[in-house]
């Protein structure tokens, strides 16, 4: 992964812990919002993700490339692959058990995806300092082992609820996540 200093961890950042409370190894995660344009299952054009986590640490998901998704003829846009790379690492911060946005993402496009390609997702964090949180994503062609088509490396940022109040209805939201830790 070709990535910037801003999302690599600097000395002294710590790896993610279990949190209680947390999704357990083998678990689904839910959608975070119905609408969300990558996960939510009422999108009516959304890309419809579901994910998982085998163990507690990672999540992966799947995508399956559509004609919606185009952007050259038959390939996939860099934007929705972008999409999907930006939300399986925000469904990975789930794993934190508490609230964050993308501050920043860096995408490496290594390989085209055609139409009809299932691309295997797979996000992991790799450090914590004060409120920022490193990520990492994959996205292989075919199979979990298949070749990597796309990689990126985000810089997320821990907000509280109110971070959500200003456009919508804050306690309609917290209602909603009541499973995440919420932050003084
Ligand atoms: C209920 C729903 C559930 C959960 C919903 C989950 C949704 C998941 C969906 C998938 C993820 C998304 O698409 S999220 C949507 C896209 N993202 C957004 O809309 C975020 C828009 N940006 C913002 O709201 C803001 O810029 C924040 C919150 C990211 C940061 O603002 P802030 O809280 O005032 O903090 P600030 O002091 O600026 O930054 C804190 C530290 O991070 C660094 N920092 C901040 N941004 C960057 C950056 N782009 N690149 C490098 N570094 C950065 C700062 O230098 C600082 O470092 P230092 O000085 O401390 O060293």
């Amino acid at each position: 992964m070709t990535r910037s200093s801003l999302t690599t961890p600097p000395p002294g950042a710590n790896l993610p812990e279990a949190q209680p409370g947390a999704p357990s190894p083998g678990s689904a995660l839910v959608s975070h919002y119905d609408q969300c344009f990558a996960c939510g299952p009422a999108h009516p054009t959304g890309l419809h993700l579901t994910a998982r986590t085998p163990d507690g640490a990672t999540v992966e998901a799947e995508f399956t490339v559509g004609e919606a998704h185009q952007g050259a003829p038959r390939l996939a846009h860099g934007g929705v692959l972008a999409t999907a790379m930006d939300e399986v690492i925000g469904m990975s911060v789930y794993l934190l058990h508490k609230p964050y946005v993308t501050g920043r993402l860096e995408t490496d496009y290594l390989l085209p995806v055609p139409v009809g390609t299932t691309l295997h997702l797979r996000a992991w964090c790799n450090g914590i300092a004060g409120r920022k949180a490193y990520l990492e994503a994959e996205g292989r062609i075919g199979a979990p082992d298949g070749p990597v088509a796309v990689r990126a490396a985000a810089l997320f940022i821990e907000v509280n609820m109110e971070h959500f109040a200003k456009h919508a209805d804050l306690a309609v939201t917290a209602a909603d996540h009541q499973d995440y830790e919420v932050n003084p």
